[in-house]
């Protein structure tokens, strides 16, 4: 994932993925414009592993944070020098997610981005749909769709790592990681959505599987009831 090199900057020719234009209007009777870019609504899914209490993340090499990463001066070279600009300064941690770039319901797509990337096979009614939201409002303010999904080690029937030239990692966090991870001063190298993801996570879910690890504890150590951390 790691391995970067050959990296230059061009123009954008036609694109699949995003079309830039300029969108006119009036308001209060001042003419204005605004510069836009069309992209594919998606899906975002929050995958919790039950059988080790761990939170699913998916890691990748992200060029548009790599590209952020790399000064307006250096922007203009010919090609950019990854010994001063290693890959790791664009690498991201994610949920899983995906565009809708299929003619599926957004279930279909949540169902196959969960065993594409984290490798995990998932029935359409373990997926819950807990809302949807503009990401990009400045520029682009596509539907983000997002779900929660609790997974057990018995349905991981694939390796997961994204499909075609995807280079994803899947990464595990406990529930108190995930707390060092939102309560960290940054910049933590996750979009809003994945940090908006692991809030909603640690106020709807995660005292139940607290309540796990202290009833879990609270057997060891013969009673005495013991929060974990
Ligand atoms: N701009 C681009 N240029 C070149 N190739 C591209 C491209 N966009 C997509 N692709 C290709 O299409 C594939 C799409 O991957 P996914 O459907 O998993 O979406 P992704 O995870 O990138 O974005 C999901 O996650 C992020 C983070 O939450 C959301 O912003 C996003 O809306 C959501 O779909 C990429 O692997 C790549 O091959
Ligand atoms: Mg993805």
């Amino acid at each position: 994932m790691e391995d970067l090199k050959d990296v230059f900057i061009s123009p954008l020719p036609d694109s699949p993925y995003v079309k830039p234009f300029r969108f006119n209007y009036t308001q209060n009777g001042k003419q204005k414009s605004w510069d836009l870019l069309e992209v594919h609504d998606s899906v975002a899914i929050i995958v919790f592993n039950i059988t080790r209490k761990v939170m699913v993340f998916v890691k990748q090499f992200r060029p548009a944070i790599y590209y952020n990463c790399i000064s307006p001066e250096d922007r203009k070279s010919t090609t950019i020098d990854t010994s001063k600009y290693p890959a790791s300064l664009g690498i991201a941690l994610e949920m899983c997610a995906g565009i809708i770039d299929k003619d599926k319901s957004v279930e279909h797509i949540a169902q196959e981005e969960v065993l594409e990337e984290c490798g995990y096979s998932v029935p359409l009614s373990g997926l819950h749909r807990i809302t949807s939201y503009r990401s990009g409002v400045g520029v682009q303010g596509a539907l983000q769709t997002f779900f929660y999904c609790e997974v057990t080690d018995a349905m991981k029937t694939e390796q997961g790592g994204g499909v075609d030239d995807e280079l994803i990692e899947v990464v595990e966090k406990t529930i108190p990681e995930i707390e060092e991870m939102v309560n960290s001063p940054g910049p933590i190298p996750s979009p809003p959505s994945c940090l908006f993801a692991l809030m909603w996570f640690l106020y709807n879910k995660a005292d139940k599987f607290r309540k796990t690890y202290e009833h879990h504890c609270a057997e060891c150590k013969k009673g005495k009831m013991v929060f974990v951390k």
